[in-house]
């Protein structure tokens, strides 16, 4: 990615302030985002979030999922550090894209979980690369990170990306009677991090 497709300016929030990142050529073609916080390319690790886009949950505090918690708590928890950075990917629904998501919310409401969901819908399990935010981090000169997650595959996707993945800090936020079930999906049929 080149330095030129990259436009940033201040973004005050509730958790301080960060420097928002606006990318438009990414490999996948879609305008991704960082919000950063303090110096990036220091030896120190980078406490560092990659979060999917979730419209409904991110925005309108949906409670099916715990998408608006654990983002609330990475900016918090990269405010009370000082430094880090939030790649906010936009890779709603999984990757399957925002009237899918709702489509496969659809299915759910009728008793499908959210896997069997997405295959009924004919995609996999979970549609994402995370290539792109290896391709993020590296052209904002980050290459060693503490990872805010509970999805094992976005370890590994860094790690394949030779970003050096010191630590991964779980992220379990949110939990609540609406999403009991799907954090149970989550770790059952996806091998997420998730304590039962
Ligand atoms: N297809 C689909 N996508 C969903 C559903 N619920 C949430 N999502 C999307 O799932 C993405 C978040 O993925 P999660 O599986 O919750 O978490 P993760 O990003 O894999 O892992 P963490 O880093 O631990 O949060 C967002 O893009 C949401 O829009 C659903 O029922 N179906
Ligand atoms: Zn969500």
């Amino acid at each position: 990615m080149s330095k030129k497709s990259t436009v940033h300016a201040k973004l005050p929030t509730k958790w301080g302030h960060f420097t928002i990142y606006a990318l438009e050529k990414s490999c996948d073609g879609k305008e991704h985002v960082a919000l950063a916080m303090g110096e990036l390319d220091q030896e120190e690790p980078l406490l560092i979030r990659i979060h999917s886009e979730c419209l409904t949950g991110d925005a309108f505090s949906s409670l099916r999922c715990d998408c608006g918690p654990q983002l609330e708590a990475a900016m918090k928890k990269i405010s009370e550090v000082g430094r880090g950075m939030i790649v906010y990917l936009r890779q709603e629904g999984r990757g399957i894209g925002l009237v899918n998501k709702i489509r496969a919310y659809a299915l759910q409401d009728e008793g499908q979980d959210t896997v069997e969901a997405n295959i009924n819908l004919g995609f996999q399990a979970d549609h994402r690369s995370f290539e792109v935010a290896a391709e993020i981090l590296t052209s904002l000169n980050v290459s060693k990170v503490k990872l805010m997650t509970n999805n094992p595959r976005k370890v590994e996707a860094l790690q394949e990306a030779n970003i050096d993945v010191v630590e991964r800090v779980p992220l379990q936020y949110g939990r609540n009677p609406h999403n009991e079930d799907y954090l149970s999906t989550k770790h059952g049929k996806l091998g997420h991090f998730l304590d039962q």
